[in-house]
């Protein structure tokens, strides 16, 4: 069972036992309290440069010894270069950062290693700490590795065929993400899975069935993979990847599924069958030797998320400080973390077994070496052409300085024209879903665990139907750290691998169904990934402006000699002479547009946002009309600019009448060539930003005038209301006023019956009653007898009664009670007052009392 397999050793060789008796750096003595010399700055510190740091400057990084050795031939000696380092770490000595918390380690989650970070013992490990001694800052340029450079003995570790791409299904290139099912071995436990690899698909026995007599679903993904064999999970489910994050899209593989279903093999391996992370680095390095026409920079993090908290697994103990997410959306960064620059295999290994010595497992019910956390390996590849074609066309000087690096940005700079590409290949593995287990402790990580998986399958699922149903409903990607740190991946800018590690016994079913239908959900997810790459839009400018200048000058010729020569031209030859001319300075503006055009986006890089034609309704209004705003005082300038260009042409001085012919000549091509310039102007002022301009103010009239147009109906049908509740307030008032007159007629009558039954009993003459005062008090009666007695006149019209007046109420004409009744009747049976009035005209009955 679980419990008695053994985790095959990770594919890195061990770490020298020797490393453990690694001094602790936290206890060693402090030699120094002074922050590392500028010239030492290392890459966590370039990543968040200061406001005084953003000024042109070499950048450093720290490297690798494997690589010291051959970037040491490039680093200057001299003053400036390092001093000698003591065999003390430095990282030792440097004060922790008061109210920086110390990561917390869990007393029962022991790291692989079982030692903390071998950094502080750089000679052993080979790497140099973040700011620990034996660190060497390089400038990036000496990280790079392309086909000359690259290890000798590659050869020996890759299989020549493996570094054949062009062959294979190119899974990346689509616009969904890669789906592959993994069964493990059973160990000699029943299977109750039934696959068939040709079709990709799989299904679980008739007999474990859940609902018996049913057949079970049948499910279909783009591989369904069996057995140990690593090289045919690496090539089917990430080799495409590993190429595309080469070529310059960012990529990211990760393995999900139940706890000892297999991902840590699938991902680490083991040393017979190395997993994906290390044949995806193979591959790497593979893809530089075959690429001679581009030059790499590698940098390489390992991080973990244990319970909700980012751990840096390269950073040495001592200087571990919380890792943040910051940025929003697709720019969501990871700081500070640390990078290694790494130039060969050899590199890239140790790294990782670094990171995995720091990596947090322990002993579960199900897996002796369960990983307690998500694991994310990130290499990031900025490559640039090595090509020397066009530093023979540019000099050096001409495009620019060093640019300040941004956060999160390359290291590599866009130099002498040649653009930087840049792309992360993620490689995750996941931590397993989990029931609850007899240990307190790996039952709260197994909540954090599920938590995070929990939100993952919400976002995927979210992501899912958004694609499939055309809708763009909120991802709650800032429920879970590992939900935000992958959304700039998940949002579409990556191409995704999933491999979904399947546990194939019964008693697993309900967890591998789950994990199923969780492939299913990623499988609907749409993506859309391009390459990142970084012009150098100096050297580009340059250029073209050197094109307009010769261009300028050969027009220029043309138009001097164009006068005589016209004169000797046929008319023929004077039409190819125009169109010739013609051409030359439709090349001018085409290039003035370009450069129009490049620096246009080039401020709108440096500012960090998108070009003006391309509108991002996330904004809010207020950013909008910022961005409106801008563009409005851009359009000023360039107003401005047409103005003094005019006043500069108005103010040459006119030639005398009698100014001689070649002057006038002069005159005429000087003119001539200002309008052009004028007509570049405004063409480019037009193209650049008229035409942007008018988009931006075409979509926020067009968003805005949709909503006004609602508000305004909104308002009318309430206004409507309005009305109609009036009209009906008005209508009752009058109604209530009748019914006091008639309450008023009835009283005079009741009194005048009263006396009259008074008079008859005293033998007075009675005067006669008024119709109108018979007729209600003959309703009166009526519904006295509906009513009861309470009124007291509920005998005067019953014909038992031994009263004296006998009434035919029928041949009466009704009073204005009934009327009113009659009205309301009507009124109820085709009100043009909608239903939602009624409740304030009240009930009838109501108003005729
Ligand atoms: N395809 C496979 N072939 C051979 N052994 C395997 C395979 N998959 C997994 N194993 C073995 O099963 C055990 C558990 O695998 P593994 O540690 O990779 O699981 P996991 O999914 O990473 O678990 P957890 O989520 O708990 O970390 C290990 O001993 C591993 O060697």
């Amino acid at each position: 069972m679980a419990a008695t397999k053994t985790r095959p050793p990770p594919f890195t060789p061990r770490r020298p036992r020797s490393l453990s008796a690694t001094p602790d750096p936290e206890n060693a003595p402090q030699h120094t309290s002074h922050p590392p010399p500028t010239a030492q700055r290392t890459i966590g510190q370039l990543r968040a440069p200061t406001p005084q740091q953003q000024v042109p400057r070499k950048i450093t990084a720290s490297v690798s010894v494997e690589s010291r050795t051959r970037a040491n031939l490039k680093v200057k000696t001299g003053p400036a270069a390092p001093p000698p380092r003591s065999k003390t770490p430095v990282a030792a000595a440097r004060p922790r950062t008061p109210g920086t918390p110390k990561r917390s380690e869990t007393p029962h989650t022991p790291r692989r290693g079982g030692t903390d970070s071998p950094a502080a013992s750089p000679t052993k490990s080979g790497f140099i700490g973040l700011s620990g001694p034996g660190e060497t800052p390089i400038d990036p340029e000496d990280g790079l590795v392309d086909c000359e450079n690259v290890e000798v003995d590659l050869s020996q570790e890759i299989d020549p065929r493996d570094l054949d791409f062009s062959h294979g299904p190119d899974h990346g290139a689509e616009d969904k993400v890669l789906v592959s099912i993994r069964l493990r071995p059973t160990n000699g436990e029943v299977e109750c899975w039934d696959v068939n690899r040709s079709q990709h698909t799989l299904k679980v026995q008739e007999q474990y069935a859940r609902a018996s007599g049913t057949s079970p679903p049948e499910f279909c993904f783009d591989e369904v993979l069996t057995g140990s064999d690593n090289k045919v999970v690496y090539n089917a489910a990430a080799k495409s990847h590993v190429r595309a994050a080469m070529d310059g899209f960012n990529s990211v593989i990760f393995a999900y599924g139940q706890t000892a279903s297999g991902k840590t093999f699938t991902l680490s391996g083991s040393d017979d069958e190395p997993g994906i992370i290390p044949r995806a680095m193979k591959d790497v390095f593979g893809y530089i030797r075959r690429t001679p026409s581009r030059e790499f920079l590698l940098r390489a993090s390992y991080l973990e998320i244990y319970n909700e908290q980012i751990h840096d697994l390269l950073s040495t103990a001592s200087l571990a400080q919380p890792v943040q997410l910051q940025g929003a959306g697709p720019n969501v960064i990871i700081t500070p973390l640390r990078e290694e620059v790494v130039t060969s295999l050899k590199g890239v290994r140790e790294v990782i077994e670094r990171g995995n010595g720091n990596r947090r497992t322990a002993t579960t019910d199900w897996n002796e070496r369960s990983s307690r956390s998500h694991s994310v390996f990130r290499l990031v590849i900025e490559s640039r052409e090595r090509t020397t074609a066009i530093e023979t066309v540019m000099p050096t000087s001409v495009s620019g300085g060093n640019v300040p690096q941004t956060l999160g940005g390359p290291l590599l700079q866009a130099k002498n024209g040649r653009s930087v590409r840049t792309s992360v290949l993620s490689l995750i593995d996941l931590a397993g879903s989990e029931k609850a287990t007899s240990d307190k402790d790996r039952t709260r990580e197994g909540r954090y665990i599920n938590t995070s998986l929990l939100t993952l399958g919400t976002v995927i699922g979210t992501l899912a139907e958004n694609a499939a149903k055309g809708k763009n409903d909120h991802v709650p990607y800032r429920n879970s750290k590992l939900t935000r740190m992958l959304q700039p991946c998940l949002s579409g800018n990556a191409r995704i691998s999933v491999v979904c590690t399947l546990n194939p016994t019964p008693n697993a079913i309900p967890e591998s169904t789950s994990t199923l239908l969780f492939a299913q959900r990623v499988k609907k997810v749409a993506i859309n990934a391009t390459k990142k790459e970084i012009v150098d839009t100096d050297a580009l400018i340059e250029r073209y402006r050197k094109e307009i200048e010769d261009l300028k000058r050969r027009l220029d010729e043309r138009e001097k000699d164009a006068p005589v020569k016209n004169r000797r031209l046929s008319a023929r030859e004077q039409v190819d002479e125009s169109r010739a001319m013609h051409d030359l300075q439709s090349r001018i503006k085409q290039l003035t547009k370009l450069i129009l055009t490049s620096q246009t986006v080039d401020e709108n890089k440096n500012d960090g946002e998108e070009s003006p034609t391309k509108l991002n309704f996330d904004l809010s209004t207020y950013e909008l009309q910022q961005e409106l705003l801008l563009a409005r005082r851009e359009l000023d300038i360039q107003a401005n600019q047409i103005l003094s260009l005019e006043a500069a042409l108005s103010a040459c001085p006119p030639l005398p009448a009698d100014a001689p012919e070649d002057e006038k000549d002069k005159l005429i091509i000087e003119q001539t060539r200002t309008i052009r310039e004028l007509e570049i102007v405004v063409r480019g002022y037009e193209d650049n930003l008229g035409e942007p301009l008018r988009a931006v103010r075409e979509d926020v009239e067009r968003e805005w005038i949709g909503k006004v147009e609602e508000e305004r109906k909104v308002r009318e049908e309430k206004e409507a209301w309005a009305q109609e509740l009036i009209r009906q307030l008005e209508r009752e008032k009058q109604l209530r006023q009748k019914l006091e007159d008639e309450k008023r007629a009835l009283q005079i009558f009741v009194t005048d019956i009263e006396q009259i039954s008074f008079r008859s009993r005293t033998g007075t003459q009675l005067p006669r009653p008024s119709m109108s005062g018979a007729t209600a008090f003959a309703e009166m009666r009526r519904r006295s007898n509906t009513v009861g007695n309470a009124t007291g006149l509920s005998d005067a019209t019953n014909t038992n009664s031994p009263s004296p007046f006998k009434m035919d109420g029928s041949k009466l004409k009704p009073s204005l009670l009934d009327q009113r009744l009659e009205e309301i009747d009507e009124a109820g049976e085709s009100s043009p007052v909608p239903s939602r009035f009624l409740p304030v005209l009240g009930d009838k009955e109501n108003l005729a009392l």
